[in-house]
């Protein structure tokens, strides 16, 4: 059986002031593998905060190199230095915003496990791909092109995130998910957990959790606050 997982993506929110949220999140955990990736300046602080508890931290992306001329960049290896045990790879942001490609994504991916730390990979398609019919195509493309030989459940978690469903309040539809994800089953075999992100909320959580494929969430929005999240998770453990 694949690991239940809600994790959270804090993406470039939050500042000390929201350690209490990641306090009371902690306080929730347990049931399900939870995970929080908060800025890296939070990681330490939120490590900190999660001491004692279930929850998990994570990183939201690494460079390559283990070290080096990288202004501005961080090594799996300080993530893990500084307390995470997970790393996001290839978000949809990063691929638009700075460029990554399937190759960067899979040499981050391997980074990430170099250092010990277990890479939620995500992959998903623009709603121009989807609306063209591509969309399967697209993300067996993207799963070939950034998954590492060597992947198994125990260092990877997939994550299907439709780039037209994230932050925009349109969750894909059950049957949009379930068929992404049966797709995905197939491809990477019955143990590795395969997330569904993309407005994920408390109100829509649980008839996404239903679907045989789906083994939990990759959250934005939805999980900057304990009260939002931990109905998630709860959610989840009831799936
Ligand atoms: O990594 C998380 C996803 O991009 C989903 O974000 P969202 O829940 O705010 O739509």
């Amino acid at each position: 059986m694949p690991q239940k997982i809600a994790a959270g993506n804090w993406k470039m929110n939050g500042t000390l002031e929201a350690v209490p949220e990641a306090g009371a999140i902690a306080a929730a955990s347990g049931a399900v593998e939870t995970i929080l990736c908060p800025p890296a300046t939070l990681i330490g602080p939120l490590t900190l905060a999660a001491q004692g508890t279930d929850l998990r931290i994570g990183g939201q992306s690494c460079h390559p190199a283990a070290s080096g001329a990288h202004t501005g960049d961080i090594s799996a290896a300080m993530l893990a230095d500084a307390g995470a045990t997970y790393c996001i790879t290839g978000h949809s942001e990063r691929r638009a915003d700075h460029g990554e490609s399937d190759d960067d994504v899979r040499a981050q991916t391997e980074a990430a496990w170099a250092a010990g730390l277990r890479a939620i990979l995500c992959i998903g398609e623009t709603l121009e791909q989807r609306e063209a019919g591509e969309t399967l195509d697209v993300l067996t493309a993207q799963l070939e092109g950034s998954l590492p030989g060597g992947a198994t459940e125990e260092n990877t978690i997939i994550a299907y995130e439709p780039v037209w469903a994230i932050g925009t309040g349109k969750v894909a539809s059950p049957d949009q998910v379930a068929e992404v994800h049966d797709a995905l089953r197939d491809h990477v075999g019955p143990e590795m957990s395969l997330l569904y992100g993309g407005s994920v909320k408390a109100g829509n959580a649980a008839e996404l959790f239903a679907l045989t494929n789906v083994d939990g969430a990759l959250v934005g929005g939805a999980s900057l606050k304990a009260a939002d999240f931990v109905p998630i998770v709860e959610a989840l453990a009831a799936s």
